[in-house]
């Protein structure tokens, strides 16, 4: 294994796989696999890069820090010389969030002092330019993020949000001086190395610069982002002479297929919205969840029911309607139902003969995916075609055909779930 990510939610993990197993043209990219937390076994000898999805994006900072390290463990384990802390595109966190922590705890780990940041996809609309986050033509804060359940996003300043969560110095790579090529291939760690601990956060507004900036920071044993900040790293062990693997990924005698979105996210709202013009659809009823009156096994029945007609099950809502629950129920208690819920049903479909499933939402997926390997047990997913930007199907490495996408809240065109199906059946 080469590189090594450690990603703090699991829709995050498929994103940043399905960037290393694509590369760039014309090397392309890594045989790849993403790990439902830390693997308890070795990898697979051919395995050139390791994701492990962890569910620490809103996990307690001293949590995050010791799953994080154990995932460092492992992945050092397996020979890695680099590794990356992936999180959101969008730095999904609180004022007392993780990533500045766990950042501080691999770099310490890594006896790394300079350590680039860089939320950037521009695939999916999210550049940093001056240090500030853009999804598309708005401002983080005024892009919906600012409405997020969990991590509401209120200050497009990364350079000023992360600087909340560390001691560190956080400093500023401009995209002009990434233009005027003043980071020459290998010059970062070596020649700008301060022994000052430093957080880099770099502007990126193309996915050119994502790829300059891999080039630049060959040297890096550690690196922080998005998903693009893995685009230019494969090229840098092919070009060492790293030999292209073959990848194979069939699509075969795929069961039906279900969608489960607990995304309050906009992109995700309005796929569903989309979805339901032309397939059943079912909205949860949130406080009937909290009292118990509602349970996977309604949904089941619901999903059997449809199980031709790609049926959907939702629990996205409003900002205003989410905000209300969460004022009565409490946000935590809320979300772990929901996730709970959205779990179970999951598996119980999959005994049912299910075997194409698409979940929205990060931390939604985190919960299906890891109910969905443990009750197969397995360990590894391997990364196969890309239905949109950052959403890759994934197989469940099982002796029968199982297929998961793992959709975070805002990506996908409009189409997303009725596509993502097709894709699974090999339709589309
Ligand atoms: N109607 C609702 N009311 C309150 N909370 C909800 C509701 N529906 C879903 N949730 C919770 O909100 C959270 C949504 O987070 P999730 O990560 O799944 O989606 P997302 O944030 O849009 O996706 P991503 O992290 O990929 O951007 C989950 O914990 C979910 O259980
Ligand atoms: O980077 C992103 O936007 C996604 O991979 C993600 O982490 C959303 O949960």
């Amino acid at each position: 294994m080469l590189i090594g990510v450690i990603a703090d939610d699991f829709t995050g993990a498929s994103d940043i796989a399905n960037t290393l197993s694509k590369g760039v043209a014309p090397e392309g990219g890594l045989l790849t696999a993403q790990y439902c937390g830390v693997p308890a076994t070795s990898a697979n000898s051919d395995i050139q890069a390791g994701v492990i999805a962890l569910k620490s994006r809103t996990s307690p900072v001293n949590d995050a820090i010791s799953e994080s390290l154990a995932a460092l463990d492992w992945l050092l384990s397996q020979g890695c010389s680099q590794i990356i802390f992936k999180y959101c595109s969008t730095f999904d966190s609180t004022p007392t969030g993780n990533i500045g922590p766990v950042a501080e705890a691999l770099a310490i780990a890594m006896d790394e002092n300079n350590v680039l940041v860089c939320p950037a996809f521009p695939g999916a609309g999210r550049t940093v330019y001056q240090g500030h986050l853009f999804v598309h033509d708005r401002l983080l804060n005024e892009s919906g993020m600012q409405h997020h359940p969990l991590t509401p996003m209120t200050d497009p300043d990364i350079r000023r949000w992360l600087q909340k969560q560390t001691a560190w110095r956080v400093s500023h790579l401009p995209v002009g001086e990434l233009h005027e090529g003043r980071f020459a291939p290998r010059s970062i760690s070596s020649d700008t190395q301060t022994t000052e601990k430093t957080f880099l956060v770099a502007d990126a507004i193309s996915d050119n610069d994502l790829i300059a900036l891999g080039a630049a920071f060959q040297g890096a044993r550690l690196l922080t982002g998005g998903s693009g900040i893995a685009m230019g790293l494969p090229r840098n062990f092919f070009k060492k002479g790293l030999p292209q693997p073959t990848k194979s990924t069939v699509l075969s005698n795929m069961g039906d297929g279900a969608i489960l979105a607990g995304s309050c996210s906009g992109a995700t709202r309005q796929q569903i919205e989309a979805h339901a013009e032309n397939h059943p659809v079912l909205d949860i009823d949130v406080p009937s969840v909290l009292s118990g009156s509602l349970d996977s096994a309604a949904l089941v029945e619901f999903f059997t029911k449809h199980r031709q007609d790609a049926p959907l099950v939702y629990s996205s809502s409003a900002p205003e309607i989410v905000a209300q629950i969460q004022e009565d129920y409490g946000v935590a208690r809320v979300a772990e139902a929901l996730e709970q819920l959205f779990a179970e049903t999951a598996t119980k479909l999959i005994d049912l003969g299910f075997t194409r499933i698409v979940v929205a939402g990060g931390e939604t997926s985190g919960s299906v995916a890891k109910a969905l390997c443990h009750h197969s047990s397995v360990e590894a997913m391997h990364i196969g075609i890309e239905i949109d930007p950052g959403v890759p199907i994934l197989h469940l490495d099982t002796s029968k055909p199982i297929c998961l996408a793992l959709k975070s809240g805002n990506f996908g065109a409009r189409n997303f779930f009725k596509k993502a199906l097709d894709m699974m059946k090999g339709t589309a």
